[in-house]
């Protein structure tokens, strides 16, 4: 049988099958929706993303297709157990997430499949424990399971260096294996019962609940049904404590509000604008600012002001998000502005009067492209920052929450274009610092009502304690500083360029971040890299920007230059210069003769980087 023919055979299982509809030409096998062709010829693929497909996946058919490594249906509604895949054992790549598959998955499921790389099945209904197979595939390197509803222990990993590993959200339990300890702690948030390094959480304090939860792996199976009775009741248990504590936080906070706070008619708080997603709650500045500091909100501009901290303390506030320095506040000054107060508890690098002087310096920037700091308030143990509110929140909130569509290509080059340019106001004006920003990231680009990027938490570095900015600062994640054991003048052009990657694929750094021995061995970077080298070539870029037609080179340009500010080597890392130079050059169309030698392959859907291309790109 011809491939054409078992494809069609294959189709004839979906149904909704509306997407797939000019299969058939037997004669241009490449040029059929979602068949994945190297070279415009040879067919390995199938990638069957966003087409509202369900049905039955035809496994019997695709074994008959031998060239078959990569297989996806992200993003569809197909339901029911994981189909057979082991049949298909030549499998490279295998992309389910986003359906609605359910059940156990066998744990000889992946047996055989020592080819398989990549397996995708987060955001489904799978059940029961993490398969051994899985655990046991040889070449595993990049693994997504989160937000599912696996249960019970983590098994011994074979494979211990992975591109990707993410079993956030699920219901896990027990102690992280050891081989395991180095991931980051993102990987496995969002599973209550689960202890160990990296969770910070220690097993000792779960010993009892984790014991009685943990299922003996020589259990029988209907054991399960048991444990998870125990786990719901515990649940509940925790659930009530939780909420009778909410219950009673909100009624004596609501009791200090009528005292201190008039509400403000027609004043909402914006629920849209923080990255780490949670729901804005109302909040009392009054107590945070009372005990201890000097009593004075000193302004750091003259066009700012026309408020006093007890304006400020009066205010309705609500708290935006909490990050790594401490909490952020919203508030809505009666007569006044809204401005975001920011405290951050680890700021005592220098003392006061180095650190008056440090804020008036960054009070002294202006530009289109940067947040104004406003005031400050000083106390020995914490600070809190003033800046103007951004009333469309961050580019975090916006690319990885709901609306990210909105984020067409010509929005996200007239961002991308905005922070380079914040960017290098920063470099030029505040000279003499290694990083002039240290803390560039998605959730530190505050967007106007236009979209107009403004960067925020610039030049804090000198301020800033030196273990907590070796933590947690944006800049100290570049691989020179596991190198070298600090970041230099071009570590803030690796989260630029982290910041490109992120704009272009939709995808979360944090995500990709993993810790090795030797310090941070892998990120959204060496992914792309991965990527644009293996079968997946171009299609790393976001689904919204995907079908932009005539755009494509001015895509893929912007895709190198955030490559090239990815560099591991520093030597051969852009420096700030020539990366906001080539940015500039940027146009939100391809000229008619770059599209030209791009036209005859199509869109970027189906083209395939040529090794030119990539040749540029991340050595690592
Ligand atoms: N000036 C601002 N205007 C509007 N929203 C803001 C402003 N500053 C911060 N936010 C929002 O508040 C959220 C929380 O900010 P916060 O700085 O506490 O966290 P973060 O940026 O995620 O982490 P980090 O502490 O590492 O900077 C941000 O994601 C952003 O959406």
């Amino acid at each position: 049988d011809t491939n054409a023919r078992i494809l069609m055979r294959f189709r004839s299982s979906l149904s909704n099958a509306s997407a797939l509809s000019n299969w058939g030409n037997e004669s241009n096998l490449c040029s059929w929706n979602g068949l994945l062709c190297r070279n415009g010829q040879i067919f390995y693929g199938l990638r069957l993303e966003n087409m509202g497909l369900e049905g039955k996946v035809d496994v019997e058919a695709l074994m008959e297709l031998s060239n078959l490594t990569s297989f996806s249906v992200i993003n569809n509604t197909f339901e029911g157990p994981m189909p057979e895949f082991k049949k298909l054992e030549r499998l490279r790549a295998l992309f389910l997430s986003n359906n609605k598959f359910s059940d156990e998955i066998p744990d000889d499921a992946f047996e055989g499949m020592r080819r398989l790389k990549r397996v995708f099945l987060a955001q489904n209904g799978f059940t029961g424990y993490i398969p051994k197979s899985l655990a046991n595939l040889p070449r595993l390197l990049d693994l997504d399971l989160h937000g599912n509803s696996f249960e019970g222990n983590i098994p011994e990993f074979q494979q211990k260096d992975f591109r990707v590993f993410n079993l956030s959200h699920n219901q896990l339990n027990g102690s992280i294996p050891e081989s395991l300890s180095h991931m980051d702690p993102s990987s496995f948030a969002g599973n209550e019962l689960l202890c160990g390094i990296p969770t910070r959480i220690s097993c000792h304090n779960f010993s009892n609940v984790s014991r009685s939860l943990t299922p003996d792996p020589s259990s029988p199976p209907q054991k399960k049904g048991k444990n998870r009775h125990i786990l719901i009741a515990v649940l509940v248990v925790v659930a009530v404590v939780v909420f009778a504590s909410i219950a009673a936080l909100i009624l004596i906070h609501n009791h200090r509000r009528k005292r201190f706070q008039p509400s403000i008619p027609g004043k909402q708080a914006n629920s849209q604008s923080n990255a780490g997603f949670q729901e804005s709650q109302s909040i009392d500045l009054t107590s945070d600012f009372k005990k201890g500091g000097d009593g004075e909100l000193n302004f750091v501009r003259e066009d700012r002001g026309g408020f006093s901290l007890q304006d400020l303390l009066r205010a309705s506030a609500v708290v935006l998000g909490s990050g790594s320095f401490g909490s952020t506040y919203k508030a809505m000054i009666l007569n006044g502005p809204d401005v975001v107060v920011k405290r951050f508890r680890n700021m005592n690098n220098v003392g006061k009067k180095e650190f008056t002087e440090h804020m008036q310096r960054l009070g002294s920037l202006t530009h289109p492209n940067l947040l104004p700091l406003a005031a400050f308030y000083y106390r020995k143990e914490d600070k809190f920052l003033v800046y103007d509110f951004g009333e469309n929140g961050s580019l975090a909130s916006h690319l990885h929450g709901r609306n990210s569509s909105e984020l067409t290509w010509p929005t996200r080059l007239k961002i991308i274009k905005g922070v380079a340019r914040g960017l290098a106001y920063l470099y030029e004006n505040f000279p003499g610092q290694t990083l002039p920003h240290g803390h560039l990231k998605s959730s530190n680009v505050i967007l106007d009502h236009s979209f107009e990027p403004q960067l925020t938490e610039y030049g804090l570095v000198p301020v800033m304690n030196r273990s907590h900015a070796q933590q947690f600062m944006a800049a100290h994640k570049a691989p020179e500083v596991s190198q070298l054991g600090r970041p230099n003048e071009k570590s803030d052009v690796w989260c630029l360029g982290i910041l490109i990657l992120e704009l272009l694929t939709g995808k979360f750094p944090a995500n990709y971040l993993r810790h090795g021995k030797g310090g941070n061995k892998a990120d959204l970077a060496t992914w792309v890299d991965s990527v644009v080298r293996e079968e997946w070539s171009c299609e790393v870029f976001d689904n919204n920007i995907k079908e932009t037609r005539n755009r494509e080179g001015e895509m893929l340009k912007l895709l190198k230059i955030g490559m090239f500010c990815c560099e591991w080597s520093v030597e051969s890392r852009w420096d700030w210069r020539e990366a906001v130079t080539k940015m500039e050059e940027l146009k939100e169309r391809d000229n008619e003769d770059d599209y030209s030698s791009y036209a005859s392959e199509g869109d970027l859907n189906s083209r395939t980087m040529t090794e030119d291309e990539i040749s540029f790109s991340v050595n690592n």
